[in-house]
């Protein structure tokens, strides 16, 4: 079966003098064989030329196999909402997300000044994040109009806008993005080949990719604050890379919902206080990662006990809802072992108890 890639043209751009060259950069990478191309921008405009463009998010970008950035030339550098944008992309660098996609930049300049600065600053953002930088060299130099000032830079095409004796971007500068696009789609389908060995291995896990935060965030999850141990014991301790919580229905200081399930509460208020529980767990989780929940390699097992009268057996209904939970969170690694079972009593009146033992980075 044949390889295909997708790329991103990413811009900013206030007059749409940078989309103009992102036409072209897209049409020079979809001219190539199974690569496509499309154009977003980081923000919305009001500019009529600009305000159907979509708008990119930032957890989008892992899913490209490459990046043509552009960008209108600010003071020898990118422009105020490219700069915003990519200061939003710390997560991803952290998580060396975008590590390995490679990467090619294209501005729009006024009269062209520093516009090799501007370039290079571009890189500078991107080679942080460790992508990989495609330049321009020379190539096309041979076929360019060079009786007028053309945006031709080693590191990527640029417009000169402001001279305005011919019609910006230039055909030359036109020929250039186009150029660019082409041997950029030409890196891209190159390195996603690779890419696709490497995930046949096995070494490159998407699902670790996933921001746990932004689940948290858009599934309105709210972690509660550290419960605090109430005997002579630890929130959580580690050993090795195993991380051990146990906890029972404890909410701002108060158990939820306490007592004998089938005396006291019914299945519904137990399932909500088994959801109290598996938060504290996740809570304390967060703590012993360093805060950073993205460090959780997976749930290993999970032991809930709940206080029922003798003759209950639907624990594993009640115990779904932490499972479920834990799932919804993490995902493939939130699949993990069980045991339930039933108790006589629990500890300060709470319906259920939950341990639990993850595996973290
Ligand atoms: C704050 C600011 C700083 C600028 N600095 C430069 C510069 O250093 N060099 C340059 O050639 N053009 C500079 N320009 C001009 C823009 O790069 C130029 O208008 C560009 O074509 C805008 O791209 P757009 O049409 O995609 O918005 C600057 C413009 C602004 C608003």
């Amino acid at each position: 079966q044949e390889q295909s890639a997708k790329v991103l043209v990413l811009i900013h751009s206030d007059n749409g003098g940078t989309y103009e060259l992102a036409k072209e950069v897209k049409k020079g990478i979809e001219s190539y064989k199974n690569v496509e191309a499309i154009i977003k921008q980081v923000k919305k405009s009001d500019n009529p030329k600009l305000k159907n463009i979509p708008i990119a998010s930032v957890e989008e970008l892992i899913t490209y196999d490459g990046i043509a950035f552009g960008s209108p030339i600010y003071f020898g550098n990118i422009s105020t909402g490219m700069s915003e944008f990519l200061a939003k992309t710390t997560n991803l660098w952290s998580k060396h997300a975008l590590e390995g996609t490679p990467a090619t930049v294209f501005m729009s300049a006024g009269s062209g000044a520093g516009k090799e600065l501007a370039l290079q600053s571009f890189w500078n953002s991107l080679a942080v994040h460790g992508m990989i930088l495609v330049p321009n060299g020379i190539s096309g130099m041979e076929n360019i109009d060079k009786t007028i000032p053309q945006g031709n830079a080693v590191l990527g095409t640029t417009s000169l806008v402001s001279l305005n004796n011919v019609e910006r971007p230039s055909k030359s500068e036109r020929y250039l993005a186009e150029l660019q696009g082409k041997k950029f789609a030409k890196v891209a389908l190159a390195l996603r080949k690779n890419k696709v060995i490497e995930n046949d291995n096995k070494t490159i896990i998407k699902e670790s990719k996933i921001d746990i935060n932004q689940i948290l965030k858009q599934k309105n999850i709210e972690l509660p604050s550290l419960p605090q141990p109430v005997g002579n014991y630890q929130l959580f301790k580690k050993s090795g890379n195993l991380v051990y919580i146990n906890q029972v229905a404890l909410k701002d200081g108060k158990i939820v919902n306490p007592g004998k399930l089938g005396i006291d509460v019914n299945e519904e208020q137990v399932k909500e206080a088994t959801r109290v529980t598996m938060l504290n767990i996740i809570s304390i989780l967060k703590e012993a990662t360093g805060g950073d929940l993205n460090r959780v390699k997976q749930c290993v097992q999970l032991i809930g006990t709940f206080n029922t009268v003798d003759s209950f057996t639907k624990h594993a209904d009640l115990m779904n809802t932490a499972s479920d939970l834990t799932v919804e969170i993490f995902g493939e690694k939130g699949k993990h072992t069980r045991n339930t079972q039933g108790a006589y009593s629990l500890p300060v009146g709470s319906s259920v108890s939950i341990s639990a033992i993850f595996e973290i980075e």
